[in-house]
Parts: C-alpha cells; sequence; structure tokens
C-alpha cells in the first residue's frame, strides 16, 4: 500500500473568468501536493491563490484541468469517500439541532437511527458538549458551532481529513483552544490531515510540514518545511519556543513576496 494517504500530482485548475467569460484563468498550475498516512500538513499563501481550490481537488469535489488525484494509492474518480471536509464558513443546517446535525452523515451512510445517535452523542461529548445535542445552532457560540462541525466531520471516521481554513471566523482564545482540541483528537488517531490558512503561525503550530504556495496565477508550491517541533504541542505556548521563532522567520521569508503580490493583486481587482 501506498505511503501516501493523499497525493495530488501536477494539478492544473483553469477557469472561464468571472469578469470576462471569453477569458481563461489559471488559478494552480502543476502542482504536486503530497500528504502521508498520519501526517499533518498545512498550506499557506496570499489570500485567493487557490488554496481552497486545491482543496475541493483533493476532495474529489473539483475535477482538475489536468492532473491526478491518489488516494491510498488508488486513482480517484468522483468523490474523495476516505475524506471528510471541515470549510471555512457554517456547514451545519440551522433547522437540525446539535445531535441531528452530526448524526446526518452517518444516517446518510446507512447506520441504524439508534446506532448513530449513540455514536454521536459520543462525538459531542469528545469536542465538549454533552448536554448540547439538543441546541439548535443558533443558540450556539460561533465555537460550539464549531466544535459541532468537528464533530460531524469526525464521527464518520475519515482517513484523511481536509480543513479549510476552519477556525478564522473565531476570536483568538477560542481558536487556539479549538486548534488545542483539534490536536489532541489528531494525535489520538492519527489520521492524514491537510490544513489550509493563511495564517502562519497556526500553520507551524499545528502542522508537521508547512507547504507554501505561491500567489496566483498559476499558483504553485515554492518551499516546503519541516516543523521539527516537539509534540505534544500547546499551540499558545509553542509560539514562545525560540525554534519556533527560527522556523517562522525562515518560512516568512518565502511567503512575504507572495502576501504582497497578493494584496497587490486584490487592491486591483478591486479598482
Ligand atoms: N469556480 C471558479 N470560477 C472562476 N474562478 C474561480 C473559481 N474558483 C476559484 N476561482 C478563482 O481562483 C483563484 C483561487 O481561489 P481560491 O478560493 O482557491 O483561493 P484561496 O487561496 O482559497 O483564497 P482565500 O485565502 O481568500 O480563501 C481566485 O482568483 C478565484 O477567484
Amino acid at each position: 500500500m501506498s505511503d501516501y494517504a493523499l497525493e495530488l500530482l501536477s494539478i492544473s485548475c483553469t477557469f472561464h473568468s468571472k469578469d470576462d467569460p471569453g477569458q481563461r484563468y489559471t488559478a494552480v498550475a502543476d502542482t504536486t501536493l503530497r500528504v502521508r498516512a498520519g501526517e499533518f500538513v498545512s498550506v499557506v499563501g496570499p489570500t485567493g491563490c487557490g488554496k481552497s481550490t486545491l482543496l475541493n481537488v483533493g476532495a474529489g469535489l473539483l475535477e482538475p484541468s489536468s492532473g491526478t488525484i491518489k488516494v491510498f494509492g488508488q486513482t480517484l474518480a468522483g468523490v474523495n469517500a476516505r475524506a471528510g471536509y471541515m470549510f471555512q464558513t457554517e456547514a451545519l443546517m440551522p433547522w437540525r439541532s446539535a445531535i441531528d446535525n452530526v448524526m446526518v452523515g452517518l444516517q446518510y451512510r446507512g447506520v441504524p437511527d439508534a446506532d448513530a445517535r449513540q455514536q454521536a452523542e459520543a462525538w459531542l461529548s469528545r469536542v465538549g458538549l454533552s448536554g448540547f445535542g439538543d441546541r439548535y445552532p443558533h443558540q450556539l457560540s460561533g465555537g460550539m458551532r464549531k466544535r459541532v462541525a468537528l464533530a460531524q466531520t469526525l464521527v464518520l471516521d475519515p482517513d484523511i481529513i481536509l480543513m479549510d481554513e476552519p477556525f478564522s471566523a473565531l476570536d483568538i482564545q477560542t481558536r487556539q483552544l479549538m486548534e488545542n482540541e483539534v490536536l489532541e483528537l489528531w494525535s489520538a488517531k492519527k489520521k492524514a490531515v491537510l490544513f489550509i490558512t493563511h495564517d502562519l503561525d497556526e500553520a507551524i503550530a499545528m502542522s508537521d510540514r508547512v507547504v507554501v504556495l505561491s500567489a496566483g496565477p498559476a499558483t504553485h508550491p515554492i518551499g516546503e518545511f519541516a516543523i521539527d517541533l516537539a509534540r505534544p504541542r500547546d499551540v499558545a505556548e509553542v509560539r514562545t519556543q525560540p525554534r519556533f521563532v527560527e522556523l517562522h522567520t525562515q518560512i516568512w521569508e518565502v511567503l512575504r513576496d507572495e502576501v504582497l503580490k497578493g494584496y497587490a493583486q486584490q487592491l486591483r481587482k478591486a479598482a
């Protein structure tokens, strides 16, 4: 069996431009990205560079213009059934209670209701929400809703977890709590994680490896860094370690110019 849980091989994605449908826009160009089984990999890059596009490709939700996706060595066709996905935006169904939101994926898979409920309850308690199962999303705080979404993803026991800036909407304290919780859950059952963020601190604190993407168009990886900080980590504490600061300086050196390019492009688009 392949060492890799997920391989994106020479992926390119070209879209019709939103502003002018006659024009083509190459968001991602010839990108290869691999995640080993049990490895936590973060992808950082400037706003709009193509991070979500790559994640959608890995999830099998978006077909690339060229390139191959492999899942545990098998070429992917269609949706990636071995992957669980956690989005940046709220993905909970507002008309379903927390427990019903966590159960829904199991129900789709044909798990009997009583069994699904039991597993969902166990997951709600693992994310610190036992007793909150009957609440509806609007009755929960932003952090609690993220916990429900996390339980909703993990209850399906995916071998690959794809996360697209899952905590960007949270305040910094809640965010750090959630990051630590994710690391704790991950270390108990090492799954392959592909984590998208534009926050370099978060990427270093969480990951085994950080991949830096260039600004678009034609985004591609321009740097890759092994994060050799000891685990278990506390994401707030780890930031004070000299090695963290060293890694941050090294990676920022590569990322800074791309962020500036990305920012300039955003300004041009807005003009
Ligand atoms: N379906 C689409 N049609 C046209 N253009 C698209 C489509 N999806 C993405 N793009 C363009 O591709 C580029 C990359 O978008 P993507 O959302 O992957 O970036 P991102 O790095 O995740 O951004 P952010 O950091 O803001 O979340 C952007 O310029 C976007 O406008």
